[in-house]
């Protein structure tokens, strides 16, 4: 733990890098993985459990709370961190996306964009000094710059324009952030797949300096192929010496190929959503433990995991409790899911650090069976 925000790049193996990110609420080693608390929880999960998994950081959501329970109410209970019962530290979402993604109703200008809430259909107002305000509400670690994400496929005069937007939110962001030791502002690349494009963002950031790196604007429909193709490029355009996060990502293997093209950092929804569908991941792929033939099945889902459902329980337990539709079933599989992808990034930590990640990632893809298992 320090007073000040910093980022210890430890070793690398070709691209793939791993480090240290030092905060004032804790460590957060890299290659990590940020499990999603989008309403101030982890969905299934006591926070103690999501620490249990080894996450150092875990995501919020400006949208999300914002409307519900509002930032200010959070700001008057004592921030986030002891709102949710979680005192290590907390990435936010700046809001665009989801807004986006989730609300209605949405007319975006310069100034920003206003919608209205799918929750109870108010309406909203974002820019990039109210989506600074509310992140501080919240007390937020690591906050991120209110940017515009486009929908793909578009066409490139669209792109360019959402990433020339979002140059200037970025500066706007910066501005309103201001000087707050202890406390990281993240830019965020956009460009679409264009490597001209992605490069003009990455020179606007750097002009404008922050404590991390995203890669924005992926992870929204292209598939994993294309993903790749700018992963070969957009971290490289990104300042050496600072942390690189990819947002939204992602399967077991969209994280591993990221790592290997110089990500430091990711968040997904899909462990703890798909935890809560019966979907399980597993180091031989994917078990769908609804699936009638785990029935009868006394195996655990994964005999080489030391996570309570894999130590504890048999499928056809599990099998038992989502069928009959029991809310330990998702507290189940969602731990499983968070613990195997925690131990993915764990893996490609000490693997990195041992100059062995080209042996790890054989291992990885070895014996990984396609479809249910
Ligand atoms: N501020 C901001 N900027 C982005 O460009 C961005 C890009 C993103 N791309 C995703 N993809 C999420 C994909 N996810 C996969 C599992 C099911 C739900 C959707 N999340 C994102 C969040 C983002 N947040």
């Amino acid at each position: 733990m320090t007073a000040t925000f910093s980022f210890d790049l430890k070793a690398t193996d070709g691209k793939a890098r791993t480090g240290v990110i030092n905060t004032p609420r804790g460590d957060i080693r890299t290659p990590a993985f940020m499990p999603v608390g989008t309403a101030a929880t982890v969905k299934a999960m006591m926070p103690e459990s999501v620490a249990a998994t080894g996450a150092d950081i875990l995501l919020g959501n400006t949208y999300h709370l914002m409307l519900r329970p509002t930032a200010e109410r959070i700001d008057r209970l004592g921030g986030l961190h002891q709102f949710m019962n979680w005192d290590k530290p907390i990435l936010t979402d700046s809001g665009g996306f989801q807004v986006m993604s989730l609300s209605d109703l949405r007319k975006l200008t310069e100034e920003g964009v206003t919608f209205k809430s799918h929750i109870d259909g108010s309406r909203h107002h974002l820019t990039p000094e109210r989506s600074m305000e509310i992140q501080k509400l919240l007390g937020s670690d690591i906050v991120m710059c209110f940017d515009e994400c486009p929908a793909l496929p578009a066409d490139r005069k669209r792109i360019q324009e959402s990433m020339e937007l979002s140059m200037r939110w970025a500066q706007r962001s910066r501005d309103a952030f201001g000087d707050r030791p202890g406390h990281a502002l993240f830019g965020i690349q956009q460009g679409g797949l264009e490597e001209d494009l992605r490069g003009r963002s990455a020179e606007a950031l750097r002009a404008i300096e922050f404590d991390g790196y995203a890669v924005g604007g992926l992870a929204v429909g292209e598939g994993q192929e294309a993903m790749f193709k700018v992963l070969d490029f957009a971290p490289d355009q990104l300042p050496v010496d600072k942390p690189r996060y990819l947002m939204g990502v992602g399967k077991p293997d969209d994280i591993v190929g990221a790592v290997k093209r110089g990500i430091d950092m990711m968040d997904c929804v899909l462990p703890s959503r798909s935890g809560r569908t019966g979907q399980a991941f597993t180091r031989r792929g994917v078990v769908n433990i609804k699936n009638a033939r785990h029935a009868d099945d006394p195996r655990p889902l994964d005999a080489e995991c030391t996570c309570p459902a894999c130590s504890n329980y048999s499928r056809a337990y599990l099998h038992h409790v989502f069928r009959a539709q029991e809310m330990i079933s998702g507290m189940l599989l969602t731990w499983h899911n968070l613990h195997y992808f925690q131990e993915i990034m764990a893996g490609m930590r000490t693997a990195i650090a041992a100059g062995a990640f080209a042996d790890w990632e054989a291992d990885f893809h070895a014996g990984r069976a396609k479809g249910d298992i």
